[in-house]
């Protein structure tokens, strides 16, 4: 027997147009629209700061939204699921809306899990006497653990507030129950239940599609700007099992951006796209070892971090340390390395030096500033014609190699594994690109330093030009340079990209060290086998 069989659809009020509504809150288009809304989460809690109360008012404050709170429910829960629920009481519950009400303007309100009928009643009774400007209520009634958050007697008051909210955020099986329906299987049919709901209660329903199957996680706007309207909002599915709470962080992105909009379509489609950024980082929180939250601040650079150049210095002492013990810098200061493996090592620095011109130029085409697509779109062109000019007189004079011979030299594995790393980074954000070019330029002149040390007096030293072309002065400006760019890039970088940065220089500071090694080790890579015949 469908609930809908046993008690109406929806309460006697009557539905009304959203435009009615924004009109009677004073919501016309022209109104003043507050910078910092104030808005208020009436729902449970989750002490892993996923779902609730937690998630709204991380939610609000990444929206720019002056967060504040009433508690319905305490919620024993983590990211495996709800252990219990105490409900302090509907006349605590009113104490609670009565004492932010009585002294704070709200601009929107959102309403998550209200555990209970006198729970239900009392915000019911609380809306008719404030008549806050937008509410949103998420219909929560059964956590995705399969814990109910709603007592099964309660379902018939939670209807009754659908008809005082201006939007309702259901998802499938809560739009089920609220029609008192079946579940539907297909988006056409869930559709229609929104409509049926619209038209009974008159609020907007925002659809929510993510326990769906399917490459697409689509939402619906029902009813935003007329009876028939449907807006749909479609983002391709993130391949994640981090998506507690979603569902609350969805409907309190729509509440604090509402009040800055003019109408419930713009609210809800930034808000979707947040949605989507936070659902993507989430899993890189490693908050707990069931389903995690989703990272509300995925978007926002993190106040009162490291400086990035500082912290990627420090990530590498590795990598610094084994460069300075490294057999072919040592070799190379003392004069014993043959010119064979020198030759070798600057031909392959000529094959490096032309893709990593390429990605100085991409870093250019990415750069925020003209400084910066300066000093990349300089660094690019030095990279391939200065740098190379040098290369090419010393292949020439000691290896008999023209211009064409030193431009067509095939990349090694080592050296196409580091440029293809560079390459790869290039493809994501300017960020990532600048901290992965790093590297050629500090250890580079790191080395130089090692190096100039440990060589001593260079008079008749057969690399003398070399080592002195290490130390220049000009190249360790270049350096600051570079790490000035890459530390004003992570200032803006959330903590998920700031760590692809650090994972770049990383990794491409483990590319130079083999790269500069592979002039000895080259020596005990196999032979290519030869075809059977
Ligand atoms: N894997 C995903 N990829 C992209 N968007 C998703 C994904 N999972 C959920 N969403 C989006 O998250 C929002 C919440 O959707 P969902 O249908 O899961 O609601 P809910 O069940 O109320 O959430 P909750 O899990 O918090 O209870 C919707 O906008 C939905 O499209
Ligand atoms: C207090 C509270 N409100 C809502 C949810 C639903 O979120 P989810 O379905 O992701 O568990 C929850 N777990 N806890």
């Amino acid at each position: 027997m469908s609930l809908a069989a046993t008690t109406p659809v929806l309460p006697t009020t009557g539905p009304t147009s959203a435009a009615a509504r924004d009109a009677a809150h004073g919501a016309s288009p022209g109104a003043a629209k507050p910078s910092r809304p104030r808005v208020l989460s009436i729902a449970g809690t989750d002490p892993t700061g996923g779902a609730g109360i937690q998630a709204d008012l991380k939610a609000f404050a990444a929206h720019g939204a002056y967060g504040m709170a009433v508690t319905t429910a305490l919620v024993a829960q983590n990211t495996h699921g709800v252990r219990t629920v105490h409900v302090p009481g509907a006349d605590f519950l009113t104490e609670q809306l009565d004492a932010v009400s009585d002294d704070v303007v709200i601009d929107a309100v959102k309403i998550g899990m209200v555990a209970d009928e006198p729970g239900a009643r009392a915000i019911a009774a609380w809306l008719r006497r404030v008549q806050p400007p937008f509410v949103v209520l998420d219909p929560v009634m059964v956590a995705t653990s399969g814990h109910r958050l709603l007592d099964e007697g309660a379902e018939q008051a939670v209807r009754e507030l659908v008809a005082l909210a201006d939007l309702v955020t259901p998802n499938l099986p809560e739009l089920a129950v609220l029609v008192g329906e079946q579940a539907a299987t297909t988006w056409p049919d869930a559709l229609a239940q929104a409509r049926r709901l619209h038209a009974a209660s008159g609020a907007v329903v925002l659809l929510k599609g993510g326990h769906l199957t399917g490459e697409e996680s689509p939402d619906a706007l029902v009813g935003a700007r007329g009876p028939d309207d449907v807006t749909t909002f479609s983002v391709p599915r993130v391949d994640t099992v981090h998506t507690h709470g979603t569902g609350c962080s969805l409907s309190a992105a729509v509440a604090a951006l509402r009040p800055r909009r003019d109408g419930w379509e713009s609210a809800t489609r930034d808000a979707k796209n947040w949605l989507t950024g936070a659902l993507q980082a989430g899993g890189a929180l490693a908050v707990g070892t069931g389903r995690g939250p989703v990272d509300h601040l995925a978007h926002l650079p993190t106040l009162g971090q490291r400086v990035f150049s500082e912290e990627a210095w420090e990530r590498i002492a590795g990598w610094r340390e084994a460069v300075e013990r490294m057999g072919f810098v040592r070799a190379l200061a003392d004069g014993s390395l043959s010119a064979g493996d020198f030759g070798f090592y600057l031909a392959q620095d000529a094959a490096y030096l032309a893709e990593y011109s390429r990605v100085l130029s991409r870093a250019s085409q990415l750069a925020p500033t003209p400084e910066a697509r300066q000093f990349f779109a300089g660094a690019a062109v030095t990279s391939l014609e200065v740098e190379q000019a040098l290369h090419r007189d010393w292949l020439g004079a000691h290896a008999g190699m023209d211009r064409g011979a030193v431009e067509s030299i095939d990349p090694s594995p080592v050296t196409a594994a580091y440029t293809n790393h560079l390459h790869a980074a290039s493809n994501g954000s300017y960020a990532e690109t600048v901290a992965a070019l790093l590297p050629c330029y500090w250890l580079y002149s790191h080395i130089g330093d090692v190096l100039v040390r440990q060589a001593g007096e260079l008079d008749g030293h057969p690399y003398a030009r070399w080592i002195s072309l290490y130390g220049d002065p000009a190249f360790q400006e270049a350096t600051r340079a570079a790490c000035s760019f890459a530390d004003e890039a992570a200032r803006w970088a959330s903590p998920a990209e700031r760590e692809r940065m650090l994972r770049a220089f990383e990794v491409s500071s483990m590319h130079e060290y083999l790269f500069f090694e592979q002039g000895l080790t080259r020596a005990t890579w196999p032979a290519p086998p030869r075809a059977a015949r």
